[in-house]
């Protein structure tokens, strides 16, 4: 059943006077066939340099990338070849992924024929049928671009990445950059396809929102390492870690209101030079002495398919998300203050 594992993967870039940003610190992953993972975390904490190691758009300096148990860092010419016909991508920004002078005829079928799959009119054919799969008309196939909305755009770029019979497509925000009510659609569109095709999903997103509508699984990444992993009924019912916790109060909570970023007191720890202790540390309501002293916890299990990196998982009260409480705003503090308070309360109403 696992499609793809990742095992103790590693990215570091050069800095200037020989230190690293070490965007990626360590990370494993697993993904089943036909299902989703959701990859999320603020801005910068490693999502799409993860996503790019996965592709192999840039090299892992260190750790294992395994398609079906192969390891696709060891792969060269046509098997390497292979590995890029199975494992496709749709990035944020389609306009910036499409071609402008080229027809979307000739984006869909390029690929076809690049990887040999069928001859031009056999892709031309399937072409028409991929646009009419994500829900345009093959009658636009020569159009440009330019001459479609952002939305139509993305089915654009997910008809191009299904064009080659791909097992896993690695989505980049693929919904970010589009209007709400449009957001919907597309992730709606994955989802039918991933249910038709068996495929699976890596979606990366800072958006809990999407996440919490369309992964199976979810990994909950900060400064470069997974703090939580699980399934998503258990990790946005139960979340485990502080930093879980915090991106699920600042979210947006309802689907028709503008989705601002997560708002968290406090900003990362710079990626370049985190501190000793757990990285999320200096943001945490609950952080302790022994947090700032010793090293980061690794992942450990706290139940079936449930895992976090904090010395408190098992300690810290049950969640309780106050879904009267004005989204994004609220700085950290208040809202965990606010969600120990109804807790209490609950507890108060238990006793009586
Ligand atoms: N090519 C690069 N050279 C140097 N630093 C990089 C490079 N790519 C990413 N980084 C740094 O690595 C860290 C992780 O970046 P990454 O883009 O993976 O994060 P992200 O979670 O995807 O953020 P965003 O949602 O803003 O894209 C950041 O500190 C970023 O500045």
């Amino acid at each position: 059943m696992t499609l793809l594992r990742a095992e103790n993967l590693h990215r570091a870039y050069p800095l200037p006077g020989g230190r690293s940003l070490r965007a990626v610190d360590g990370i494993d992953l697993t993904l089943r066939r036909g299902e989703t993972l959701a990859i999320v975390g603020e801005s910068g904490c490693g999502k799409s340099t993860l996503g790019r190691l996965l592709l192999r758009l840039e090299e892992a300096d260190e750790g294992r990338i395994l398609l079906d148990g192969t390891d696709l860092r060891g792969l060269r010419g046509a098997a390497l070849r292979d590995m890029r016909r199975r494992v496709q991508v749709v990035f944020q920004d389609p306009y910036g992924s499409l071609n402008p002078r080229e027809r979307i005829r000739d984006a869909l079928v390029r690929p076809m024929l690049l990887h040999r799959l069928c001859d031009r009119a056999e892709a031309e054919r399937r072409a028409g049928a991929l646009m009419e799969r994500v829900g345009l008309s093959p009658a636009q196939l020569d159009r440009l671009p330019h001459q479609f909305s952002g939305g139509q755009r993305q089915r654009i770029a997910i008809a191009r990445a299904l064009s080659v019979g791909p097992e896993l497509i690695v989505c980049d925000e693929p919904v970010s950059a589009l209007d709400v009510s449009v957001q919907a659609q597309v992730v709606n569109l994955l989802q039918d396809l991933q249910h038709e095709d068996g495929l699976a999903l890596v979606f990366i997103s800072h958006d809990l929102a999407v996440v919490r509508h369309l992964a199976h699984h979810v990994a909950v990444i900060y400064a470069g390492r997974v703090v939580e992993a699980g399934t998503a009924e258990t990790l946005f019912a139960d979340p485990r870690h502080p930093y879980t916790r915090a991106l699920l109060e600042a979210a947006p909570r309802t689907d028709t209101g503008p989705r601002a970023h997560a708002a968290l007191a406090g900003e990362p720890p710079n990626p370049a030079a985190p501190p000793p202790g757990c990285r999320f540390a200096a943001r945490c309501p609950a952080a302790q002495a022994v947090c700032r002293e010793e090293p980061q916890p690794p992942l450990r299990e706290i139940a079936a398919t449930h895992r976090a990196a904090c010395h408190f998982a098992e300690a810290l009260p049950p969640f309780i998300l106050l879904d009267a409480a004005p989204p994004a705003a609220t700085p950290l503090a208040a809202r965990i203050g606010a969600y120990r308070a109804a807790r209490n309360r609950a507890d108060a109403g238990d006793a009586a």
